[in-house]
């Protein structure tokens, strides 16, 4: 698998500290490429909308709390459409690729980028590729219309198929080449995004006139800059099912507990948001907040205590808590997937063993414990109305980015509106829950549940807070999901 690039950022510095992270344009490397006016000028729908297309200059903050003498920081530089376009309708030969995990919205984000080139620019060469990275070199590609995709957005998973591994850079790019492709639309995680940055170099390296745009996906939540990615709002929403189960089934037996592991192999913001919404949770486990088992102020103690007040309890759990705990008991895997992802072992199992050995050893309390693991059913759903018009911005301002001839970019919501970021903001690190901010401590005082910090944790997250330093402001403006439904619209 290819390094990722070291890609020249492109910086615009102005007035009173303000910075501009710019994204590549194909001018930058290929001289005199003629320009057209925009097609949508003439198109019924969008004519009459009021400076519907985005001024040239527009950019939009990274950070949007300030004091009155804060430098202007970080801007990313808005999407939209733009009044002059470097593609002619019938130049354009587009292709979509899907890749890395399953995520809620996929098929949305595939159908609004064939509808949106379709309808908004006139592109009638579309074509999908089969099966992700490796499916430019060994499969056969689909090809792709409204009618095709017309009802997609109503399934889950991607109609395209995806694969981890399988990234042969030159083999893709020959094949970009081959086949007369100008517009790449690559939709998949922080790994297919560094895939896509690396596809980018290569083109520009080799002077194609090819624009390349990619699409966060990660169900999980944890790419950084952006406000959320598309399929999360559905997770949380689907995680309130499992969670449901969880608490009728607890609340049946005596002493139950319902156990639910919730995805977030690096971040828990699926098992926190999930667990601030449904308010039958009594304790939310996350890979940022390491925990304990044993002695005072450990998890059988909490649980102890939760069975003699209520009778009953919900534990939830996220897919990367606790993995330090089980090696030392388990013996390491070490294993990884064809992407290099270290796979992990599965905690929910581990922990519902662990806590129905410590109180059956313990002749304490007998408990009635049930495990639900939901993570494929939550994975495989089609995206909420939510997500699904997240999913269409996103796709669109793809389209209108490409189409104004900007390359090697991601579109990607911040601060409410849609922007076009340099691949390398969003690859160079992973978004954690920081657990020195408000959102966890409302987690904590909604649960009630014990911090499980001591003075060693305490400095771990203080350092992790000073590498997120915009954690806060965003959540300070109150732009989690499942409250950005207004501002998503914002374009
Ligand atoms: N550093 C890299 N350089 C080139 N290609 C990469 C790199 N990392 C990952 N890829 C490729 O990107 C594709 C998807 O990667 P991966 O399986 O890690 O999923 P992802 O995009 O991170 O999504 P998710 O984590 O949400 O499942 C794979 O085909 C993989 O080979
Ligand atoms: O089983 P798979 O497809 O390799 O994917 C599992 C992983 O994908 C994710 O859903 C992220 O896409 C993780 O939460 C999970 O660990
Ligand atoms: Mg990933």
């Amino acid at each position: 698998m290819a390094d990722s690039p070291v890609t020249q950022m492109k910086i615009v510095k102005g007035d009173y500290g303000y910075v501009l992270e710019d994204v590549p344009h194909l001018v930058d490397y290929i001289a005199d490429l003629p320009n057209y006016p925009n097609p949508l000028r003439s198109n019924p729908a969008y004519s009459v909308v009021k400076q519907y297309f985005v001024h040239v200059d527009d950019t939009v903050p990274q950070k949007i709390v300030v004091h009155k003498d804060s430098p202007r920081g970080t801007h990313f530089r808005r999407a939209g459409p733009r009044q002059k376009v470097y593609f002619e309708s019938d130049e354009v030969h587009a292709c979509i690729v899907t890749c890395g995990g399953l995520c809620p919205g996929l098929n949305t984000v595939i159908r609004e980028i064939v509808c949106g080139l379709y309808h908004m620019y006139g592109v009638t060469r579309i074509l999908g590729i089969d099966g992700g990275y490796r499916g430019f070199y060994s499969r056969n590609t689909v090809t792709l219309t409204p009618k095709v995709v017309n009802d997609i957005h109503k399934r889950g998973g991607t109609i395209l198929g995806t694969s981890r591994g399988g990234h042969d850079t030159s083999k893709i790019v020959d094949s970009i080449q081959d086949r007369g492709i100008n517009q790449v639309y690559i939709i998949g995680g922080d790994g297919t995004q560094r895939g896509a940055a690396v596809i980018f170099e290569e083109i520009r390296r080799r002077g194609l006139k090819v624009a390349v745009a990619g699409i966060p996906k990660t169900i999980d939540n944890d790419i950084p800059v952006i406000d959320r990615s598309f399929g999360f709002d559905t997770a949380v929403e689907e995680a309130q099912r499992a969670i449901n189960a969880a608490h009728v089934e607890s609340e049946s037996i005596e002493n139950g507990i319902g156990l639910v592991k919730l995805m977030g192999r690096y971040s828990g913001f699926i098992a926190m948001y999930a667990t601030l919404a449904s308010r039958d949770v009594d304790c939310c486990l996350i890979p940022e907040s390491p925990f304990y088992l044993e002695g005072s102020g450990g998890l059988y103690e909490f649980i102890e205590k939760r069975l003699k007040e209520n009778g009953h309890m919900v534990i939830v759990i996220a897919e990367g808590a606790g993995q330090e705990l089980l090696s030392e008991s388990l013996q390491s895997m070490n294993q990884q997937d064809a992407s290099g992802n270290k796979l992990l072992q599965d905690v929910g199992l581990w922990i519902s063993q662990k806590i129905k050995d410590y109180f059956a050893k313990q002749n304490k309390l007998p408990i009635n414990l049930k495990y639900i693991d939901p993570t494929y059913m939550i994975r495989a759903i089609p995206g909420n109305a939510s997500d699904n018009v997240y999913c269409t911005l996103l796709a669109q301002s793809a389209v209108h980015g490409a189409m104004a001839g900007y390359t090697g970019f991601v579109s990607g919501l911040v601060n409410g509106r849609q922007t076009y970021i340099p691949f390398n903001r969003i690859t160079e690190k992973q978004n954690q829950v920081v657990i020195t901010d408000r959102m966890w401590a409302r987690l904590l005082s909604s649960t009630n549940q014990p911090s499980f910090l001591n003075p060693k944790a305490l400095t771990e997250a203080k350092k992790k807070e000073e590498e997120f330093p915009n954690q806060l402001d965003r959540e300070d403006s109150i732009k989690g999901p499942l409250v950005t439904n207004n501002n998503v619209l914002l374009t």
